[in-house]
C-alpha cells in the first residue's frame, strides 16, 4: 500500500505552480501527506524529505493556495459514476455536486447536502466544516469509511496534518493583528455625525446611510482613515480577516480607492456580505466591490455580495457559497474589464441562471448609480441573460457595437508601462489574441517576453508562463531582477523585500519542462484559466511540442496543428497567448520578417499579432535590438524601434533622444520566390539583357551604314 501512495505522490505532478512557492517546498509532498494522514499511518520521513522529493531549502510551505492537479483530467460523468458506485446520493448543481458531508455526522447534519464537489476541477469543500481537498482526497475518505464500515469521518483528518512552527506563528501573528485592527476600529454608528459625513463625503459615499453601513458592520480605521470591512466565516462565524480600504481624491470629481487586505490577498476568500444573505434566498447581486454591495443592498433590498479581489479573478473555492441561487446578477462595473470579466465569471457560475448588467449610459456602478438617484430595479431587470444564441442579429450586437465605440482606449487592452513605443503600435494587450513572437537564436526573446510579461501582470493581467527550455527558478530569477530593476546578487539583504512585493503579482508557472504533448498543455492552460482566471498564457518554445508529436508525419503540417490549437484556446478562453517561435535559418546579415518564422504561413496568418525581435550585430554597438511589429490586426499600424539592453537588470528600454519609432505602413509581406520563380525570373533578365545587346549591335550596324 505503502508503494503505491509513493509512486501515486511521486507521479502526481502539480502541473501549475505558483511562483511564491518556487523557491518553498516541492508540494507534491502535500498531496502524500494527505493521503498518509487520511490511512492514519506514520509518514515514511526519510524518504518523503529525501533529495529525491524535496528540493533542499530552509523556509517553510505556505498553505496558501489549492494547487493540486489531478495527474489525469477528471470528468463529471466520472465523478457521478464514482459516487453512483458507492451508494451516494447527490444533486446536480450549478457549478458543483451537492453530496451529504462526510464529516458531520448524519444525526448532526443541518443540510443533507453540504459537501460541494466541483464539477471541473473534483475538488471538494464541506460548508459545515470547511474541510476542504482533491477529488483523491474525497475518494480516499469514502474508502476509509467503507473499509472501516464508517458512518463519517473527523473533519481532523484532512484539517489536522502538521504545520510548521514557522507557519503556525505566522498564521497566529496574522490573526492577532486582525483583531486588533478590527477592534481598534469605530462603528460607524459611534462616530461623531459630522466625523462620519466628512468620512462619507471622502469616500463619495454620501448617499449610503449609517443603517446599512451598521447591518454590514463597516467599521473606520482612525489611524489611516480606512473603512474596514469585516470576514466573518467558518461554522462559528468568527472573524478571519479585513480588508482596508483608503480613499484618495485627485480633484473634486475622482476619488480612487487603495485596499489591503489581511490575511493577504491570495488567501482572502472573503465575500462580502455572505452572513446576511438567508438560506433560502433564490437570487443574489455579484458586484466587483463591498461599497457597491452596500448601494444595491440599500436600494434594492436584494441579497447582494461582492467579490474578494474585484474583477480580477473568481477562486473556484467560492462557488459552493453561491449555489443556492436560482439567479445571479453580475454587476460588476461600469467599464469593459468588468464586462469582460462578467462574461467569463458566468461560464463558472452557470450561463442559465446569470445575466449580465452590461456597462453604459445609465447603467454606471452601482456606488455611482445609487449616488446619482438611479432606478436600481430598471438596470437589474434590463440585465441581459449570459446564455448567449449561435446567431444573433444585428439588434444584439448593436449594444457592444456601441459600448466599444464609446471605450476605445479600453477596449485596446492593457498599456505597458515599460513599453510606450509598443502601446503607440499595437495599442495594447488584448484578451483572445494570440501573438507570435520571433527572433534570432540567443538573442534575447526569453528575457524580452520575461519584462513584457511582467509588466502586464504588474498592471494585474493574471499570467501563466509554460517555459519549456529554462527552468522555472531561472525564469523566476530573471524576473525578479527586472522587477527590482537591479543584481539582486550584490544587494542580498533586499531579497526578502522585493520577493514579498514580487509574491503578490497574479504570477504563475507551468512545472513543465522539456518536450511535452500538446494535450497535456492544453489541459493544463484551461485548468489554470478555470482556478486563477489567467489572461495571458505564454509558451517558450513551440518546438518543445513538436518532438512528442507523430514526426512519420510532415512536421509543418504537425506545427500547424499546434498553431490551430493554441488559436482556437486563445479565442474560446477570451485568454492571450504569446507563443515564442524559432525562425527559419536565415544569412547573419539579413533582418528577419514575416515569411521567417519557422515551419509554414500558418503562424503568421492564425496570429493577430507578429513581433520581431531584431538583431544588429555592429561592432560598435554590440547588443542593440529593435523590436518590430510585422502584423496588428486590430489597427493595422506596424513598425520598429530600438532598444538598449541594461545588463545589470535584465531589462529593455528605448534609447533616449536620437531614435524615434518609425511607423511603417502596413503592406502585405513580399513572399520570398520559390526555386522555380526564382530560375524563371533570372531567365527573363537575362533574356531582356540579350535582346537589348541586339538592339544596340543593330543600331551601330545602321549607323556605320549610313
Ligand atoms: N540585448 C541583449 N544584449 C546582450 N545580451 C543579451 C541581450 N538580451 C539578452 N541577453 C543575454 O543573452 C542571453 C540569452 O538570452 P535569451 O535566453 O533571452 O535568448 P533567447 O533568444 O531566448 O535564446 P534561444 O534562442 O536559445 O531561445 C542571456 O544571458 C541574456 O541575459
Amino acid at each position: 500500500m505503502w508503494r503505491r501512495l509513493l509512486q501515486e505522490g511521486a507521479a502526481c505532478m502539480l502541473q501549475v505552480a505558483d511562483h511564491r512557492f518556487l523557491h518553498q517546498r516541492h508540494f507534491s509532498s502535500v498531496c502524500v501527506r494527505l493521503h498518509q494522514r487520511l490511512l492514519h499511518r506514520q509518514p515514511p520521513c526519510s524518504k518523503l524529505r529525501g533529495k529525491d522529493y524535496l528540493p533542499s531549502c530552509t523556509r517553510a510551505y505556505k498553505k496558501d493556495a489549492k494547487l493540486e492537479f489531478p495527474a489525469s483530467p477528471i470528468t463529471v460523468t466520472d465523478v457521478k459514476q464514482y459516487l453512483r458506485s458507492k451508494d451516494i446520493s447527490f444533486h446536480d448543481g450549478y457549478s458543483c455536486l451537492h453530496v451529504p458531508s462526510v464529516f458531520v455526522e448524519p444525526s448532526e447534519r443541518k443540510d443533507s447536502f453540504s459537501l460541494f464537489v466541483d464539477k471541473t476541477t473534483g475538488q471538494f469543500l464541506c460548508k459545515d466544516t470547511l474541510v476542504e481537498g482533491s477529488w483523491e482526497d474525497l475518494q480516499d475518505c469514502l474508502e476509509v469509511m467503507q473499509k472501516d464500515e464508517q458512518d463519517s469521518l473527523s473533519p481532523r483528518v484532512l484539517l489536522g496534518y502538521p504545520e510548521s512552527v514557522e507557519e503556525l506563528e505566522e498564521r497566529e501573528r496574522e490573526l492577532r493583528e486582525v483583531r486588533r485592527v478590527w477592534s481598534s476600529s469605530v462603528p460607524f454608528a459611534d462616530l461623531p455625525e459630522d466625523e462620519a459625513q466628512l468620512i462619507k463625503i471622502m469616500f463619495q459615499i454620501t448617499k449610503i446611510s449609517n443603517a446599512t453601513l451598521k447591518k454590514f458592520g463597516v467599521r473606520l480605521f482612525k489611524p489611516t482613515k480606512s473603512l474596514v470591512f469585516p470576514w466573518f466565516g467558518g461554522p462559528d462565524s468568527s472573524l478571519k480577516g479585513v480588508k482596508l480600504l483608503s480613499a484618495q481624491s485627485s480633484d473634486a470629481e475622482k476619488v480612487t480607492y487603495n485596499e489591503a487586505t489581511m490575511p493577504k490577498s491570495s488567501s482572502y476568500y472573503n465575500l462580502f456580505g455572505l452572513p446576511l444573505v438567508g438560506r433560502m434566498d433564490p437570487e443574489v447581486v455579484l458586484t466587483g466591490s463591498e461599497l457597491d454591495t452596500l448601494a444595491v443592498s440599500q436600494a434594492t433590498g436584494f441579497p447582494s455580495v461582492a467579490l474578494p479581489r474585484g474583477v480580477s479573478c473568481l477562486p473556484p473555492i467560492l462557488l459552493p457559497y453561491l449555489e443556492q441561487f436560482k439567479r445571479v446578477t453580475l454587476w460588476l462595473g461600469d467599464d469593459i474589464r468588468s464586462w469582460e470579466a462578467s462574461k467569463i465569471f458566468s461560464r463558472k457560475l452557470g450561463l442559465r441562471r446569470c445575466s449580465l448588467v452590461r456597462p453604459g449610459e445609465g447603467r454606471p456602478r452601482p456606488v455611482e448609480a445609487l449616488a446619482l438617484g438611479k432606478n436600481f430595479n430598471n438596470i437589474i431587470k434590463s440585465s441581459i441573460p449570459a446564455a448567449h444564441k449561435s446567431i444573433v442579429s444585428f439588434k444584439q450586437l448593436r449594444e457592444d457595437v456601441y459600448g466599444e465605440l464609446m471605450n476605445t482606449e479600453q477596449v485596446a487592452g492593457v498599456k505597458w508601462a515599460r513599453f510606450p513605443e509598443l502601446n503607440r503600435i499595437l495599442k495594447g494587450h488584448r484578451k483572445g489574441e494570440l501573438t507570435v513572437f520571433t527572433g534570432p537564436t540567443g538573442s534575447g526573446k526569453t528575457t524580452f517576453i520575461s519584462e513584457f510579461t511582467l509588466d502586464l501582470s504588474m498592471q494585474g493581467v493574471n499570467t501563466l508562463w509554460g517555459s519549456f527550455e529554462i527552468n522555472n527558478v531561472r525564469l523566476a530569477k530573471i524576473m525578479l531582477t527586472q522587477f527590482a530593476m537591479q543584481r539582486l546578487e550584490e544587494n542580498l539583504e533586499q531579497y526578502d523585500f522585493w520577493a514579498d512585493k514580487f509574491e503578490e503579482l497574479p504570477l504563475y508557472f507551468m512545472t513543465f519542462h522539456g518536450q511535452q504533448n500538446i494535450k497535456t498543455v492544453l489541459d493544463t492552460m484551461q485548468h489554470a484559466v478555470y482556478l486563477y482566471d489567467i489572461n495571458h498564457v505564454i509558451i517558450d518554445n513551440l518546438q518543445f511540442m513538436m518532438g512528442q508529436e507523430n514526426l512519420s508525419v510532415d512536421k509543418f503540417a504537425v506545427q500547424d496543428h499546434i498553431i490551430g490549437a493554441f488559436r482556437k484556446f486563445a479565442t474560446n478562453s477570451s485568454c492571450h497567448v504569446t507563443l515564442i517561435i524559432h525562425p527559419r535559418k536565415e544569412e547573419d546579415d539579413r533582418e528577419l520578417q514575416t515569411a521567417s518564422i519557422f515551419g509554414s504561413a500558418k503562424a503568421s496568418q492564425e496570429a493577430d499579432n507578429v513581433l520581431i525581435l531584431q538583431e544588429k550585430k555592429l561592432v560598435t554597438c554590440p547588443g542593440r535590438r529593435s523590436l518590430q511589429v510585422t502584423k496588428n490586426r486590430f489597427d493595422g499600424d506596424v513598425g520598429i524601434f530600438p532598444l538598449d539592453f541594461i545588463k545589470s537588470s535584465l531589462t529593455f528600454s528605448t534609447p533616449k533622444g536620437k531614435h524615434k519609432l518609425r511607423k511603417v505602413t502596413a503592406k502585405p509581406e513580399a513572399r520570398r520566390p520559390s526555386g522555380g520563380r526564382r530560375r524563371r525570373r533570372w531567365r527573363r533578365l537575362k533574356r531582356k539583357k540579350r535582346q537589348k545587346r541586339q538592339r544596340l549591335r543593330e543600331l551601330t550596324r545602321i549607323c556605320s551604314r549610313k
